[in-house]
């Protein structure tokens, strides 16, 4: 669902909104911000530290970008007027819902906003894994020019089976992608979808993951952190994947077990990897995972579009306003 733009409000008193910091590299987007400062006032956590009593009163929302502010108990303490925490991006894993609802705080995402390009992302992590593209490059700019491209072959995407984990949103539209690049799509979820939804993009339901580690050349995980996902990907798993297949994450680097997967990748278990996400973000420089070959790396930018962002920020106004305004909060998350 798209959420469009609302008008600007006028006035000095605008609603408060709590943002983790307007400059320097923690900034919270540069040229989308204007959204927000067009509808409320914005103040920083460390503006809010320096007068947390005249503040605390008059910040009615916080907006949640890559984690931050962290929100905990002491933070909702302060704030007697909060409202709402609006998170960019789908990923809830960084708030305790639980919390924030015996404080009676609402929450609300944007996960229209970032499912096509994390699917996207996905495809293109896939194409460099399977094509070798990093390496490709290295080949291309190296002062080695008798070997340019002698003996370089990668795998081919066309006929080969994508295993997709998680076929929420993201997990679909990456199956639409796939489908136009005629690969056979298995997939696991928690729950099946709708036969009409499979036949659309000729997915097949694995009841069990092991079937489709199994079965696939390539491993897609696009499904959220939850205690149930963490560390779904283990030393088993990756022992069940092919020592042809790839791994490709665009969910949570904590799906994965990495010590595991740095094993694998080191000993062939698997051939490649390609990671939009890992833990910690980003990596020790020493990290081992940083100097393998087969590993293809992205720094967290599955939904880093321009058009996602301003999308992001248009989203989030529009379920702030409705919120303070008592109306139906587009894209609201309910405690389950
Ligand atoms: O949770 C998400 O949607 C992304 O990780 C934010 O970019």
């Amino acid at each position: 669902m798209h959420c469009p733009p609302t008008k600007a409000m006028g006035g000095q008193d605008l609603p408060g909104v709590l943002v983790s910091a307007l400059e320097g590299p923690t900034a919270v987007f540069e040229g989308h911000v204007g959204d927000l400062q067009k509808h409320f006032r914005l103040i920083t956590v460390q503006e809010f530290m320096g007068n947390k009593t005249q503040l605390g009163p008059k910040i009615h929302a916080v907006y949640i970008w890559g984690g931050k502010p962290a929100i905990d108990r002491e933070l909702l303490q302060g704030l007697p007027a909060l409202k709402i925490v609006a998170s960019g991006g789908a990923g809830l894993d960084h708030l305790d819902l639980k919390l924030l609802a015996s404080f009676g705080v609402k929450v609300a995402n944007t996960p229209c906003a970032v499912t096509g390009p994390t699917a996207d992302m996905g495809m293109a992590l896939l194409l460099a894994a399977a094509r070798r593209v990093l390496e490709g490059h290295q080949l291309a700019i190296s002062p080695d020019t008798e070997n340019f491209s002698i003996n370089w072959m990668g795998q081919e995407v066309t006929g080969a089976t994508l295993g997709i984990v998680g076929m929420g949103r993201i997990g679909y539209k990456v199956a639409q992608r796939a489908r136009a690049f005629e690969m056979k799509i298995l997939y696991h979820n928690r729950k099946r979808r709708k036969l009409e939804e499979e036949e659309v993009v000729g997915a097949t339901y694995c009841e069990r993951l092991d079937d489709l580690l199994q079965q696939s050349d390539f491993v897609m995980l696009a499904l959220s952190l939850t205690p149930q996902t963490r560390g779904l990907i283990g030393r088993r798993e990756l022992r069940l994947m092919k020592p042809t297949a790839m791994l490709i994450n665009i969910g949570r680097g904590l799906l994965v077990d990495q010590d595991a997967l740095l094993e694998a990748l080191q000993t062939e278990i698997i051939k490649a990897a390609a990671l939009d996400v890992t833990y910690p973000e980003p990596l020790p420089r020493d990290h081992p995972l940083l100097k393998l070959k087969n590993i293809t790396l992205t720094p967290h930018i599955g939904s880093a579009t321009h058009q996602g962002r301003q999308q992001m920020m248009e989203s989030l106004v529009e379920s702030i306003r409705a919120c303070l305004d008592g109306l139906p909060i587009p894209n609201e998350v309910l405690l389950k």
